[in-house]
């Protein structure tokens, strides 16, 4: 590749993954199967490997998980919560190996052997024995704070046992929420009934089951925890000494903590792999989803020596099993249109079983990789699940053609609504245009009204499509139009359910955020995260949709394409239209001043601290300074996690460094100059 269109894929990747990361971490949904995902990661770190110029701590492949959520208290992890290196393959397997033997030259080196549990990471504290905290990984440095939620999952013990074990006076239990397969089963069918949207897999429904604000919603899943190591450990009787993981785990069970169940002492490599061949043969004892196998070395004192990198630990391994596949054919393929007008095509498939499950249908994502795969419709076909639900066509079976196979054509119109579809600029997808058409209707208010919107309760995607059938709502601004008595006539709906939901969008539009309208809106490349960058950039949604390209892109956060994305939707004139009547409706949060009041005007800078590194150009540090503290800032002189900018001039030397690694903005001089222009 040349050097120009390495960088550019680099950075596309990195983009690509963020987007997913964010998709999958914080709003408990993603739109592609991890197989596809950890394609995508490995191709990223094998080029920042072999390109190391391009090499950027802030790279996904540098960091574990996602931010924690704002909407949750935050709290500090004592010691990091890591991520592990994935291997898909024995011989990977051993090529690890090879290197725990180089890194601890005539050691003996044996291993803890448990599941890899897929479902959502937590740590839970007790101290003196009793249940005082629980916490999400987040980014693995700070989590969001689940105490009350974790409260309910029963597996969780209040008060560890106390006969015949020394209990320790603090204790940092790390373990996995999961949901049983049968219960996620269940609970689906429940959100279907409900008109909510079902969760994509089990991992979704426990991560989203977790990370509610409201516990008692907790209460009502069926969420199993088991443990598989510990954080901070301390003893005041010092009887009690664990050298090894086993005897951690051991010391787990006997406190009454349930642990992961099948986990085993291995005594070399080659039992490891014994126990990953075995437990995939029988990876559906378990009831839960399990992805793989972890490997972890043994003895504790050979961990420390190991050590970690800023994401995963060395003494850790995970391996994954291979995607469940299978033989069938493709029937069909239908195209869909979704909120942006993207055409989807999906495969329609003679139902088959994979894994357990039996699956009819699976994306195709796109035209070129209908092309790319050269699927025809009536091909024998190979899909697959990988770790976890969503299945994928892997490649057509060409030697068992029959000849009778049709190559797909893919439509020039809009299968909703008829009208030509065409593809902007460099985009691989299709796109109906037309703003009007029904199928993007439904789908862009389904996501308007949706945890990622305004979050309307009791409204999910099945009343969108009734009031879109009934010719009752058009837009997203027609919801804020509706009367009870446009609602009462409407099947299984009646003047409870009628009152209920018009109260819902009332308090909707009065208690909306500016993020949230924006994040509603279903902008592309606009998810929650971006929409809070936004939100605290204009006053409101008239003045970012006159925002310039140049104006956005000087955000932090906001890349040329987001900003190019933020244009094409603000000058369509349907969009335009959209506006207007969401500020006559009222439907009008403006942005969040803090406390609202006159002192911001004088202190626009109150609450946040700064360090000073590296020459400026154009006025001295104590000139910086003075101009930083008289609007309210505070200027400290070592870069920490309590520190929320860093001003690097000409040469900055280290604290730059920290500042990255912590994750901390970074201001240019400009930067600072706009900052202080408030
Ligand atoms: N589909 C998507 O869009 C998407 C997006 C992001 C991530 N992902 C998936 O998530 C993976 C990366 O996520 P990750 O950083 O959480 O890492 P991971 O799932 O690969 O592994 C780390 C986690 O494994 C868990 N775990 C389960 N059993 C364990 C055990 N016995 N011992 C120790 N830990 C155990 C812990 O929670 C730990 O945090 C990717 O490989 C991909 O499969 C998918
Ligand atoms: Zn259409």
């Amino acid at each position: 590749m040349a050097e120009q269109s390495v960088q550019s894929r680099v950075a596309s990747l990195r983009e690509t993954i963020r987007h997913h990361d964010y998709l999958y971490y914080v709003l408990d949904a993603p739109q592609i199967s991890d197989n596809e995902y950890d394609a995508l990661f490995k191709e990223l770190q094998a080029l920042e490997h072999r390109y190391p110029e391009l090499d950027d701590p802030a790279s996904p492949t540098k960091r574990v998980g996602q931010k924690p959520l704002a909407a949750f208290a935050h709290r500090e992890h004592s010691l990091p919560m890591a991520s592990l290196d994935n291997v898909f393959s024995l011989e990977e397997f051993q090529t690890y190996v090879q290197r725990l033997e180089r890194l601890l030259p005539g050691e003996e080196i044996t291993f803890w052997v448990d599941p890899k549990m897929d479902g959502l990471a937590v740590e839970v504290i007790f101290e003196a024995g009793r249940y005082v905290a629980a916490c999400t990984r987040g980014d693995g440095r700070v989590g969001e704070d689940v105490t009350a939620q974790m409260r309910t999952v029963r597996t969780v013990p209040l008060q560890l046992r106390e006969e015949g074990v020394e209990v320790p006076d603090y204790i940092e239990v790390r373990g996995e929420v999961v949901m049983h397969e049968d219960d996620f089963a269940l609970l689906n069918k429940r959100q279907t009934e409900n008109g909510a949207r079902p969760f994509a897999n089990p991992r979704n429904a426990a991560a989203g089951s977790v990370r509610q604000l409201d516990p008692e919603v907790t209460a009502k899943r069926p969420l199993r925890f088991f443990a598989y190591g510990v954080g901070v450990v301390r003893w005041s009787g010092a009887k009690t000494v664990w050298s090894r993981q086993s005897e951690v785990m051991q010391g787990l069970r006997e406190l009454g903590l349930p642990v992961a169940p099948k986990a085993r002492w291995a005594e070399s490599a080659a039992a490891v792999q014994t126990y990953y061949q075995d437990l995939g043969a029988n990876r559906h004892s378990l009831g839960f989803e399990i992805d793989g196998v972890v490997a972890k070395v043994d003895r504790l004192e050979q961990q420390h020596r190991l050590g970690s990198t800023s994401r995963a630990p060395r003494w850790a391994l995970a391996l994954k099993f291979p995607a469940h596949q299978a033989e069938t054919v493709l029937e069909d393929i239908q195209v869909q249109v979704g909120r942006t007008g993207v055409l989807t095509p999906v495969a329609v498939l003679r139902p088959v079983e994979v894994g357990g499950v039996t699956v009819s249908r699976a994306t195709l994502h796109n035209e070129d990789e209908i092309r790319a795969k050269g699927l025809r419709v009536g091909d024998p076909v190979l899909v697959q699940r990988a770790g976890d639900v969503i299945p994928e066509v892997v490649r057509p079976l060409t030697d068992k053609r029959t000849g009778e196979e049709k190559t797909f054509v893919f439509p020039q119109t809009c299968p909703a609504c008829g009208s030509p579809v065409s593809r902007l600029g460099d985009e691989v997808a299709r796109r109906c245009v037309n703003a009007a058409c029904p199928a993007q209707v439904v789908q862009q208010l389904i996501h308007f009204v949706s945890k990622a919107g305004l979050d309307i309760e009791g409204l999910g995607e099945r009343w969108v499509q009734i009031f879109v059938d009934q010719g009752l709502v058009r837009s997203p601004a027609d919801l804020f139009r509706l009367k009870e008595r446009d609602l009462v006539p409407l099947e299984r709906m009646g003047d409870k359910s009628a009152r209920n939901m018009i109260q819902a969008i009332a308090s909707a539009k009065s208690s909306a955020r500016l993020d949230q309208l924006i994040s509603a809106l279903g902008i592309r490349l606009v998810g929650r995260r971006t929409a809070e960058i936004l939100a605290t950039s204009f006053e409101d949604l008239e003045a970012l949709a006159e925002a310039d390209s140049e104006t956005l892109q000087h955000i932090p956060d906001i890349g040329p394409e987001v900003a190019a994305s933020l244009r094409r939707f603000f000058t369509t004139p349907a969009n335009q239209a959209l506006i207007r009547d969401l500020h006559q409706l009222g439907v009008w949060p403006r942005r969040e001043t803090g406390n609202g009041s006159d002192a911001d005007q004088s202190a626009p800078l109150e609450g946040l601290r700064f360090v000073l590194t590296g020459a400026l150009s154009d006025m001295s540090r104590s000139a910086a300074k003075d101009a930083i503290e008289s609007r309210g800032g505070k200027v400290v002189s070592a870069v920490s996690s309590k520190v929320d900018y860093v001003v690097a001039g000409e040469n900055p030397g280290s604290k730059l460094d920290k500042a990255r690694e912590l994750d901390i903005a970074v201001l240019d001089e400009t930067g600072l100059h706009d900052l202080l222009a408030g």
